[in-house]
């Protein structure tokens, strides 16, 4: 484990309505790059997930009632201290994610930007007056904060996917309990210790730690939960939704993706290259809007297959603590499998390594980057997301060819296309069936805009002014006058 520079950080407690509380049985909580335990925190299962369920239904009308510069001070205050606490953040999240520690960092200061939006646009929750159809009604609209809230959060991006649900619930006036996943509860806890410090009052902001379904399940079924907001696998998210059905709760899904990466003929090919490295090879491949699928057209595919070799040629795989790495560890064993099976059906069928292609000599679950050329919609890498270092590249002739191979997936997350011509940007960019598109970038996500996917990679958008509608309820009042 890493020495912080605040060791309270380190927490192996879960932060609960009545405050840190351990458990007898323990899960561990494991470094993927050498599977060394790090820590343990607690096992908690449906009682006290009932528990921290009625303290922040206990915790909603203080809360709710308080001035909304109140709550956005507050919120400010937990922004600051992510920001001072940087550092610590960035470590605990190398520590049980793996990432490289510059990229640590850099999802410590994103994730504290939500917290500093949400602050702001907590200040912001403005009602209607609608003009009446009578001489003796007055129609008016107010917006209410939806009440008891939960969160179920991948292990990709420990600390901003968190921030990116609490912050708006909290600044809309919720209370909500967090589930972190399994993988990366050390971060979740110490966003718990900052938001402690921050003043964020007990059973506001509560993070839970055990068992998924049985923690999922409960806060699933109750009633009292009035909005569940899940990020993480296609395959969980429909378990979820299926789950919340009795109970009719607002659901914000942000699930699976397969990202298009389109190179026309006539873009600037080092900043496709730029782009590609970026969108590709962030987190080792392990994010939800990566590219998942190359497409490059014919006249350009053998200079930005070199040019793009090259440039990974360069990167550095290792731990995510060691001096220059730019690739970590994968999560696990299992999603070392995934890329390997993804890699081995892409040969199978026809496709060729262009570099890397296999595990790396640093450990079990490090892999090379890779890119694999002469790949065809018929591979696996086409249909499912590798969450891996693994860039497929495949071939185009025609603008339609290409629109028409990049929309035939069930997934609509995140698309980018490099092109200099103006009129291909409007004609690519509502022809693409996603909910984000990147043109000449490849990194397009922030908290100030709208952040979601279309088909099945999710239902409502986090950050931006859309993201604190998702904790709010629209409440009509016709006043008679006459
Ligand atoms: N769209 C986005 O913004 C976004 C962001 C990050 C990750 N993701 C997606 O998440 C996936 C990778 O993350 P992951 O492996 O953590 O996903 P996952 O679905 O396996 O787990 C996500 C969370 O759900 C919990 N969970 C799993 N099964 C559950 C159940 N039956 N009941 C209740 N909770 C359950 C896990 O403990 C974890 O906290 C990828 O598909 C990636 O694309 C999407
Ligand atoms: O994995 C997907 C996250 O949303 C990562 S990011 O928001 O694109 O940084």
């Amino acid at each position: 484990m890493p020495n912080l520079k605040d060791p309270t950080l380190l927490r192996e407690e879960c932060w609960l309505g009545r405050g840190w509380e351990g458990a007898q049985e323990t899960l561990t909580v494991t470094d993927p790059a050498d599977g060394r335990v790090i820590a343990r925190v607690p096992k908690m299962g449906a009682a006290e997930t009932s528990d921290a369920i009625a303290a922040a239904a206990e915790a909603f009308p203080d809360w709710a009632a308080r001035p909304a510069k109140e709550r956005s001070a507050i919120l400010r205050r937990w922004f600051e201290l992510m920001l001072e606490h940087a550092d610590d953040l960035a470590a605990l999240m190398t520590a049980e994610q793996g990432k490289p520690l510059a990229e640590a960092r850099g999802e410590a200061v994103y994730a504290a930007s939500f917290a500093e939006w949400f602050a702001e646009e907590a200040k912001r929750i403005y009602g209607e007056t609608i003009p009446s159809p009578s001489r003796t009604s007055r129609l008016l609209v107010i917006r209410q904060p939806i009440g008891v809230t939960a969160a179920i959060t991948p292990w990709n991006f420990p600390a901003a996917m968190i921030t990116r649900k609490a912050a708006p619930a909290l600044a809309a006036g919720c209370t909500m309990i967090v589930k972190p996943a399994e993988q990366t509860p050390l971060t979740a806890l110490a966003l718990a210790r900052l938001a402690e410090m921050a003043g964020i009052p007990h059973g506001v902001f509560q993070v839970i730690t055990g068992d998924a379904r049985e923690i999922g399940g409960v806060l699933t079924e109750s009633d009292v939960v009035r909005k569940l907001s899940f990020t993480g696998s296609t395959e969980v998210g429909r378990i979820l939704m299926e789950q919340s059905a009795p109970t009719i709760k607002k659901l914000s899904l942000e699930l699976g993706g397969n990202a298009p990466f389109i190179v026309f003929d006539d873009a600037d090919l080092d900043a496709a290259v730029e782009g590609a490295v970026v969108s590709k090879y962030r987190n080792a491949g392990q994010t939800c809007v990566c590219a998942n699928r190359l497409y490059v057209q014919a006249g350009v595919y053998d200079a930005f297959a070199a040019k793009l070799a090259e440039r990974v040629g360069q990167m550095k795989v290792g731990r995510g603590d060691a001096p220059g790495v730019t690739i970590g560890p994968l999560i696990d064993a299992d999603a070392m499998s995934k890329v390997e099976a993804h890699v081995a059906d892409a040969v199978e069928k026809g496709a060729q390594v262009l570099l890397g292609g296999k595990r790396s000599q640093v450990g079990p679950v490090f892999y090379e980057p890779t890119i694999l050329t002469g790949v065809t919609q018929a591979m696996r890498v086409a249909r499912e997301e590798t969450f891996g270092p693994v860039a497929p590249l495949f071939r185009f002739e025609t603008e339609d060819e290409v629109i028409a191979m990049a929309n035939d997936t069930e997934f609509g997350l995140a698309a980018y296309f490099y092109t200099e011509n103006a009129r291909r940007v409007w004609r690519v960019t509502e022809a693409l069936e996603y909910g984000m598109v990147g043109h000449n970038t490849g990194l397009i996500s922030n908290e100030v805009a709208p952040f979601g996917g279309v088909k099945q990679s999710g239902l409502g958008r986090e950050g931006s002014r859309h993201g604190i509608e998702e904790y709010l309820e629209l409440k009509y009042l016709c006043s008679a006058i006459g």
